[in-house]
């Protein structure tokens, strides 16, 4: 299949914000103070707990002369022995002859673990009343009260029943307070929680192996030449200050994830060898409102008294929303906290020589007071890096890692469009362990292939496929990829596999050129060929359909469908807009909220034209094969023998030439495979 895997989000980087945790300090307290409370309670009422016993034992204790006094209320009666009762007695040696005393109602709560021994006990009255009773007792000299047998002072009893409350109660008053003071008097250690420290790291430049320069970050070169003049201020401010200009007092990095945003923050630092504080926003706001505020404040003082410093603020947009867009139950803390980082940042003059950066990938949510002049008025986009980019990326994270003579960097770049910093970083690692695991020297460009196939599909999956399944797929693949070789404008195929990973049953890569931002007609006709050329095949070869295509046949369709409703690539429906923009990607269909901009009519006329779009492409597909067929036969059978073929081995096995130079395209070819 040769679909392409259009998710904008790189595997592995989901944009999630976390959700942020309660130190466990917290909850070490919180026990504690349950923990006092029940010593508290245990003073009061010292070693009196009363034991539960069943109403032949209480009976038992009165004739023996053994009860001093009771108190009755509905069915349960309490009462004090003279002499302490352990029950249930420790182990009686089973009698001969005596049987147990007959249980008369199971008795609620008995202790069934280990005996008690206690001087007031509880027990229950049979349902069938004891006539003789109350006449027993006083017999035998048992005193029938009218108070409680436990009931100690009112003070006593008050502190009993809501001493737990008030003493909880009384802790989180005590602990808001002090978080929500700490701003004021930070100094102290920052608290007793650390609720209201701001718990920033702290990355000193002083420890020259963990500095980041400017040397560790590639391949995006335009945010880096922006931000030298940010380190050429923290160097020297005087000089930028000295005609009464201010610095910049904040820098907006806005990308998508893992494209080296808090690796930037970090450079800055450490190009101009001042200390970083970094932070995330979402760690400011903890369940306590005011918090996040106090830290703000903690964290702002940290870094006045290291001035010049650098701040950093990681998902701002996890406080930064516009306000009223939060959800409701979040709103103050995180107004309360944005507000504090918006009066920070007015607060210094601009002379101290500290400087806040703050990532976000989502810049557009962000409330507009932050992006103000004099708070983050400058922003920097950190593109996905373009091959070259890609390239130079891969050789910092290579550094450490012994490669083999046959690594091609250059065409592992081609290989990985849409790959951000962190993902080319990911890569590199799987690769080296790989290697390691296949007892290598040194890492070979079969292992990054390997890692790379890992990586963006998942894991090897072992399927026991019969082998008429296995030269299906093998058709399948062959289908797109033969395609991809004979269709003018097509990326070219570098490898095919019919080893099931993850979704798919299958894959063919295909690897553009160059990256690419804009896309002729004839390119995407090329891939919808391409993606169609799966089915295709099977429908030449077999004659019979089977569920394999249905990805390819949904990528298709949306192509097609944004060619008519975006791209104005339809001439029955001109230039018109009839969805929105989707993601900047390929394949990625918008989708307007609510109702349609537009009639039935042309409802029904967009159907028409993707339909036709389809089915050319699909004749086309059909043709082409029919044309091929001894190629596509050729590489079936190099894929049944070898399960995974590369470049030259396609282009032996199809006895094919090389694709034309020519198209390329912005991600990752590959299809998976849903049955
Ligand atoms: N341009 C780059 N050059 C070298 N390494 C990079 C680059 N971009 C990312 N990396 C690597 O990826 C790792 C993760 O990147 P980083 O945390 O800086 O991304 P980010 O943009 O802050 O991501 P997020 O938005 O998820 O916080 C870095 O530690 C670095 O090793
Ligand atoms: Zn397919």
């Amino acid at each position: 299949m040769n679909g392409q895997n259009t998710s904008t989000n790189p595997p592995g980087k989901p944009n999630v914000q976390r959700t942020p945790m309660p130190p466990r300090r917290f909850w070490l307290l919180f026990a504690a103070v349950l923990l006092v409370n029940w010593v508290i309670s245990s003073y009061l009422f010292p070693g009196d707990a009363p034991v539960t016993v069943p109403y032949t034992e209480f009976r038992e204790q009165a004739g023996a002369g053994n009860v001093s006094s009771i108190y009755s209320r509905g069915n349960t009666i309490e009462g004090r022995f003279k002499n302490a009762v352990t029950w249930p007695p420790a182990k009686p040696a089973a009698q001969p002859g005596q049987p147990e005393a007959p249980r008369v109602r199971p008795i609620p709560g008995e202790p069934r673990g280990p005996s008690r021994t206690a001087t007031t006990f509880t027990t229950e009255l049979p349902t069938f009343f004891d006539k003789d009773l109350e006449r027993f007792l006083i017999d035998h000299g048992v005193e029938i009260g009218a108070v409680p047998i436990n009931q100690g002072s009112l003070l006593a009893t008050l502190l009993y029943g809501f001493g737990p409350a008030i003493l909880i109660i009384g802790f989180y008053v005590w602990m808001y307070r002090r978080a929500a003071k700490q701003g004021g008097m930070g100094g102290m250690g920052g608290g007793v929680f650390g609720l209201g420290r701001s718990k920033a790291k702290r990355y000193d430049n002083a420890d020259a192996a963990n500095r980041v320069t400017f040397e560790d970050v590639a391949g995006i070169d335009e945010a880096e030449t922006e931000l030298v003049e940010i380190v050429e201020f923290l160097k020297n401010p005087q000089k930028y200050t000295r005609l009464g200009g201010t610095s910049p007092k904040g820098v907006l990095l806005i990308g998508s994830p893992g494209t080296g945003k808090t690796l930037l923050a970090k450079a800055v630092a450490g190009e101009a060898g001042v200390p970083f504080f970094s932070m995330s926003a979402a760690e400011f706001v903890e369940m306590i409102v005011g918090v996040g505020a106090a830290r703000v404040r903690d964290l702002f003082k940290q870094a006045r008294e290291n001035a010049p410093a650098i701040i950093f603020i990681d998902e701002i947009d996890a406080i930064g929303r516009a306000r009223g867009q939060v959800a409701i139950g979040g709103a103050s803390e995180q107004e309360q906290t944005l507000q504090q980082i918006l009066t920070e940042m007015d607060g210094f003059s601009g002379r101290e020589g500290i400087i806040v950066l703050a990532a976000t990938n989502t810049p557009d949510v962000l409330d507009r007071a932050l992006l103000r002049p004099g708070r983050f008025d400058r922003r920097v986009v950190v593109n996905l890096p373009d091959k070259a980019g890609r390239e130079a990326i891969l050789k910092v994270h290579v550094r450490k890692v012994p490669l083999a003579a046959d690594v091609h960097l250059e065409e592992l770049a081609q290989s990985t469009p849409g790959f951000s910093g962190a993902d080319l970083k990911n890569l590199v690692n799987e690769a080296a362990l790989l290697a390691a695991r296949r007892d290598e020297t040194e890492v070979h460009h079969k292992d990054f292939l390997d890692a790379l196939e890992k990586i963006v599909l998942g894991p090897e999956r072992p399927l026991l496929l019969s082998p008429d399944d296995k030269e299906r797929i093998a058709y399948h693949e062959s289908g797109h990829a033969i395609l991809g070789l004979v269709v003018p404008g097509a990326d070219p195929v570098h490898r095919v596999s019919i080893v099931p990973r993850g979704q798919a049953l299958g894959v063919t890569y295909q690897r553009p050129q160059t990256d690419r931002y804009n896309y002729p007609e004839a390119y995407l006709r090329a891939r919808i060929i391409g993606m169609l050329g799966g089915r295709a095949a099977e429908e030449v070869v077999y004659g019979t359909k089977t569920t394999g295509a249905e990805n390819d046949i949904e990528q298709a369709t949306n192509l097609a469908r944004n060619m008519v409703t975006r791209w104005g690539m339809s001439e029955a429906i001109g230039m018109v807009q009839l969805a929105p923009r989707g993601n900047a990607y390929l394949g990625q269909a918008g989708a307007f909220g609510g109702e349609k901009p537009f009639s039935d009519e042309t409802a029904k006329l967009i159907d028409d034209e993707v339909q036709r779009i389809i089915q050319e492409c699909h004749q086309q597909a059909l043709r082409l094969l029919r044309e091929h067929r001894a190629a596509l036969d050729g590489l079936v059978r190099a894929l049944l023998e070898k399960e995974t073929v590369g470049e030259q081995e396609i282009l032996q096995a199809t006895g094919l030439p090389p694709a034309p130079e020519l198209q390329s395209r912005p991600l990752h070819d590959l299809t998976q495979h849903t049955p």
